[in-house]
């Protein structure tokens, strides 16, 4: 019989590392975690809240945004400290909680004269012999470096307490909060100067109270930048709280009765799904009437032929050979695959997918706020629009994993053709900030009617495409159908080819043992083909004639807006926060400059990783994205890759070891570190405790025009069944575990809107970006891009770098002269991360830097 592990209530008061703290406890002490919001209405009673507590062996009430005096910010926390002797338990508040349970025992709350975010400090603490009569929770603990993230601090008296007295008074309670034992400080000397912000000589980080079993550090021993060393102090705190309740404990544990708090891994999409499914079944509605018929494919499976092509040949070049040059078209392109210089090896542009035939393809529009999407299929014969319900699913992304799910393809043939291809088919598309905004709850203040009912989500199910590997140099010509179809995905497939191969100089190829060993002869490629864009000129001259108007955001204007950022950062309301604008360009819409031909020019000047063209119902979006959110693997394993700390490229800093010691500073760290601890938050929110790590931390990549720093954060996703068990289990238990299974998509859904587009806690911040942003969409960019396979695969971009526009924004102008002119508006998001040691100035330079490299399409 299993033996069910202690149980630890995780008080959230919306923060976004709670998840990484939930993971430490869990893989460090022998317990489980439950989670629970500082607002959960089901504990508004303290009957409901005892009678939760019965449940846990102690409390951990988290960090969080805001203040602690303010009861929407703390709610639950607060009465934790006021629990009766009956009812009292072992706490350990940690930022946020460390600052309430301070102030309920005397403390005074102020604002840090230096706010202190993603910064790492020494922590001097009392260790063993410092505290009298009793060892504390850091007894026989060595040095600790630890990440802050406060803007606030407690103040017991420490601050008049005169030089002489300090080193006497600092392990004493104060005559201010006689019930609070400092158990450790860090502090600095005011006169030696510093670059991380220090402006306070000296700072409570953690106390114990002398009689209650209360305990709190106000630094964070989740963060990736915290040293192991810091885990023991949670160790003996938890031996404190065991002992505690042994002795002291009046209220008995209970293991059974119903109980509030949740596991921090999400339920996954597809068990969503199968829930809402069965609440159905149970309301005897007869579930054929309720859920709209998609059909099961069973036999899908994915015809591949593989086409050499000669090295040098451009994925536009090859995207027009098949698709000519108008119509809806979806390209993910990895355009410096030849550039040496730009981007890290294991970005660096291996494959590039073509989807085809997008005109025809069945695409889902999502307008988030929505229960409903519209299924459209533009194909002849096989017209139709129609509004599908998506409640009987659980929602949006319950819907498409099980539209995934039914359609899920294990098999390409010939098999040891296709198989290395890492897109067989499946969803591509586009998602805007404001879809991530709904699944973090923020309501988006949508300004303006025009935007109304525009899709903020738009995926086309791809069966036809195209994957380019750069590398082998070879086309994967593919179709998704059943098995039986095989003559006719083969003789569609042959036309391609032959398509290809008429329109491309030839190359001689044959397979040597498994291998496709080409033999290429340059000097029988026609010019065409030995010129790197031949559009970029024209462009260049007819585009900057076509410009009618270029709005930049105000300079005044963003300055004051990143002061606005900080004011929050000082209030303590965020820690980081991603501050963006918009700059619209409109051109005159002309035959001669499509959006087809400003990517062709966009993609050879800022040659990107994770480049893109999306043209999808009445959206168009031209980006050199450097950063890859998300990309997962059929067995589960996940990879982020924020990026945080940018450096324009110049005469001064013009190699990536200069721009490497420039970003090697206490702000450019700090922002990255911040986003790092999010982004461990939301891929533990999936793959559960101890299965997240950072291979790789702020490191230092080089792009056409700037230095980006990034990390990359990975995560295993929970298999549905463990091969070790499976043995053990029944065939129906296993298709149950498979039917609930967690997928990519899983981890793509609780992730957005990408960490590095929003700042830290995510919620709060993206909450005070409506604000300050005033409300404006930011749309598809800070958004994502990318595909979902059938084989369970995806890879997703941050929607950076780039211009979208809208078809409903184009209109006509009317000139004195009576001249009509048809205009279309592009919009180029840009921005950047703002913490208390932004400069505004510089703040808007970044922000410029970013926008120049797309904005550059007009200006010449
Ligand atoms: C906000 C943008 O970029 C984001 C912000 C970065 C930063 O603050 O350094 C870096 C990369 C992106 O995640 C943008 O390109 O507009
Ligand atoms: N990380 C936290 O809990 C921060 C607490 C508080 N909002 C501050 O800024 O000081």
């Amino acid at each position: 019989m299993l033996i069910p592990k202690p149980l630890i209530l995780f008080i959230d008061a919306y923060d976004s590392f709670s998840n990484n703290i939930i993971s430490l406890l869990e893989t460090t002490l022998d317990v489980s975690v439950r989670t629970i919001k500082i607002d959960n209405p089901a504990l508004a009673t303290d009957a409901g809240l005892h009678e939760e507590l019965r449940h846990y062996v102690a409390v951990i009430c988290g960090p969080g945004p805001g203040h602690p005096a303010k009861e929407e910010d703390v709610g639950l926390i607060r009465r934790i400290w006021k629990l009766s002797e009956n009812e009292l338990l072992p706490v350990l508040g940690i930022c946020l909680g460390f600052q309430s349970l301070c102030l309920e025992f005397g403390a005074k709350v102020r604002r840090l004269k230096g706010p202190q975010h993603g910064i790492v400090r020494r922590i001097q603490h009392a260790g063993e012999n410092k505290v009298e009569g009793q060892q504390s929770i850091f007894h026989n603990v060595g040095e600790i470096a630890a990440t802050l993230y406060q803007s606030l601090c407690v103040d017991i008296g420490q601050d008049s307490v005169p030089n002489g007295q300090w080193e006497v008074q600092k392990w004493k309670p104060s005559t201010r909060c006689p019930d609070l034992q400092p158990l450790a400080w860090v502090e600095h000397d005011l006169s030696i100067a510093n670059d991380a912000g220090v402006e306070d000589a000296r700072v409570l980080v953690a106390v114990q109270h002398v009689s209650k079993p209360f305990w709190a550090l106000q630094y964070h021993p989740e963060s990736i930048c915290t040293n192991p060393e810091s885990t023991k102090v949670l160790e003996q705190w938890f031996f404190h709280a065991t002992c505690w309740n042994n002795l002291h404990r009046k209220r008995r544990l209970s293991f059974d009765g119903p109980i509030q708090g949740r596991t921090a891994v999400r339920e996954s999409l597809l068990s969503q799904h199968e829930k809402t499914r069965l609440e159905k079944l149970d309301g005897h509605m007869g579930l054929t009437s309720i859920v709209p018929k998609i059909h099961a494919v069973n036999d899908l499976v994915c015809h591949s032929l593989v086409v050499p092509i000669p090295a040098n040949v451009s994925v536009v070049e090859i995207s027009e050979i098949v698709q000519g040059d108008r119509g809806d078209r979806i390209v993910f392109e990895s355009s410096n695959a030849h550039e040496k210089s730009v981007g890290s090896a294991d970005v660096r542009g291996k494959y590039s997918i073509i989807g085809l035939e997008i005109d025809d393809c069945l695409r889902y529009e999502y307008t988030s706020g929505e229960n409903s999407l519209r299924s459209i299929c533009r194909k002849p014969g096989d017209q139709y629009s129609q509004i599908l319900d998506i409640d009987p699913y659980g929602g949006i992304w319950p819907f498409l994993a099980k539209h995934l799910d039914r359609r899920q393809v294990l098999n390409v043939v010939p098999a040891e053709v296709g198989k290395e291809s890492p897109f067989w088919g499946g969803f591509m598309g586009y998602t805007t900030y404001e879809l991530g905004l709904q699944s973090i709850g923020v309501i988006p203040v949508k300004t303006g009617a025009s935007n109304v009912g525009r899709p903020d989500l738009s995926f086309a199910w791809v069966t036809r495409s195209m994957v380019i590997d750069h590398v082998k140099n070879i086309i994967y010509l593919q179709e998704l159908a059943p098995n039986s179809d095989a003559s006719k995905s083969a003789s569609w497939q042959n036309r391609i080819r032959s398509l290809l191969q008429n329109a491309l100089p030839p190359v001689s190829n044959f397979l040597l043992n498994g291998t496709m060993v080409h033999i290429r002869n340059m000097a029988r490629l026609p010019a065409k083909f030995t010129q790197r864009n031949p559009f970029q000129s024209t462009l260049r001259n007819t585009s900057s004639e076509s410009v009618l108007s270029i709005t930049t955001p105000e300079d005044a204007d963003y300055e004051q807006k990143v002061h606005k950022c900080q004011e929050s950062i000082r209030s303590g309301d965020s820690y980081e926060i991603c501050l963006t604008d918009q700059t619209l360009v409109t051109l005159r819409k002309s035959r001669s400059i499509s959006s087809w031909d400003l990517y062709k020019t966009l993609r050879s000047r800022q040659p990107a990783p994770f480049a893109s063209y999306i043209r999808l119902g009445s959206a168009t979006l031209v980006s050199a994205s450097p950063e890859r959110f998300l990309k997962y693997s059929a067995e589960g394993k996940c990879e982020l890759r924020p990026m945080k700390g940018t450096v324009r490229k110049s005469a001064e800093v013009s190699t990536l070891a200069q721009a490497t010691a420039l970003l090697d500073i206490p702000k450019e760290k700090a922002e990255n570190l911040m986003i790092v601890d999010l982004v461990r938050h939301d891929l533990h929110g999936v793959c559960g405790s101890g299965n997240v790590a950072v291979p790789r931390l702020m490191v230092v990549e080089e792009y056409k025009s700037v230095f980006q720093m990034i990390s990359i954060v990975q995560g295993q996703i929970p298999q549905a069944v463990d091969p070790d068990l499976k043995w053990h289990m029944r065939e129906k238990e296993v298709e149950e575990a498979m039917r609930k299974r967690y997928t990519g998509l899983d981890v793509l859904a609780a992730s957005l809107p990408p960490g590095s587009m929003t700042g830290a806690p995510k919620k709060r911040s993206c909450e005070i970006l409506q604000e300050i942003e005033g409300g404006k969409d930011r749309s598809l960019y800070s958004g994502v891009v990318g595909y979902m396979d059938v084989a369970g695969r995806g890879d997703w971009s941050v929607t950076i770098r780039c211009m979208f526009k809208w078809d409903d924004e184009d209109g006509v102008e009317i000139f004195e002269t009576g001249e009509k002119i048809e205009t279309e508006t592009w919009h180029i998001g840009a921005g950047g991360a703002v913490t208390a040691l932004s400069t505004a100035r510089g703040e808007r330079e970044e922000m410029l830097t970013k926008l120049s490299g797309t904005l550059g399409l007009f200006r010449q």
